[in-house]
């Protein structure tokens, strides 16, 4: 009998992808599980157990062993800097990491503020362009900041743009190119290493498949 894998999915806007990625490698999670409140989803017959967690989320319970596998966005995994392996890049929810602000904007000279879901992400970044910075911690709605008058800049994903324009924001410089990467716990990954490698493999040939 092989091992039990449990797997920390990302619920909100990755999870649809990375459930179709996950079927076509033979793993059928079900239902779309968005339309569900169930947290833990057992699939005895494909020997998995789903966990639904808030994609910031994913990492945590990948690095404490609370999952052996997880789905989670380079945004996260930047950000958080966890003990966790990054063992393949499954090229869903692609998006990028910008600065952005309101057009022909200089920056305040003296510790311009940045407001950002991404502290440490904007920190690495202006500290190597040897600015020094305040950030300003906001959970979501980033593109109010500059437009109120609460920071100089924003550090925040751009998909389509479209947030952006309809804020009549500009985007200044991208900092990181950002697509959904699967994560395994190191402990897990030496004690299940036939059956991650093998759900490693599947999902590697599938995104193969889809490249010709
Ligand atoms: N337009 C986008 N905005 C935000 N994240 C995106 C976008 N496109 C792809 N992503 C990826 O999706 C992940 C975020 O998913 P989602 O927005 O569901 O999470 P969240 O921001 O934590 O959710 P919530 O808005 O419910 O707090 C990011 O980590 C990123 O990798
Ligand atoms: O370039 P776009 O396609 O417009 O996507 C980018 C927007 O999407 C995300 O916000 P989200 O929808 O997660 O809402 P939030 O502001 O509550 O984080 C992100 O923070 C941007 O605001």
């Amino acid at each position: 009998m092989s091992n039990k894998l449990t797997i920390a999915m990302p619920k909100g806007r990755i999870y649809e992808e990375a459930a179709e990625l996950m079927k076509q490698a033979g793993y059928d999670l079900g239902a779309d599980q968005d339309e569900s409140r169930k947290l833990i989803l057992e699939f005895p017959e494909q020997n998995i157990q789903i966990m639904m967690a808030k994609p910031m989320d994913v990492v945590t319970y990948v690095e404490y062993g609370a999952a052996d596998i997880g789905i989670a966005g380079k945004d996260v995994l930047l950000e958080q800097d966890r003990d966790v392996y990054e063992v393949l890049d499954l090229k869903i929810s692609p998006c990028y990491v910008a600065v952005a602000g309101l057009p022909d904007q200089p920056m305040n000279r003296i510790a311009p503020k940045i407001a950002t879901k991404y502290p440490k992400v904007a920190s690495d970044y202006f500290r190597e362009q040897g600015e020094q910075i305040e950030i300003i911690p906001l959970n979501g709605s980033i593109e109010l900041a500059p437009l109120i008058g609460l920071a100089d800049r924003i550090v925040d994903i751009v998909s389509t743009g479209r947030t952006l324009r309809e804020n009549g924001l500009v985007e200044y410089e991208k900092i990181a190119d950002i697509t959904s990467r699967l994560i395994v716990n190191p402990v897990s990954y030496r004690l299940k290493s036939d059956e991650i490698d093998r759900m490693v493999n599947k999902l590697s040939e599938v995104m193969e498949g889809e490249e010709v």
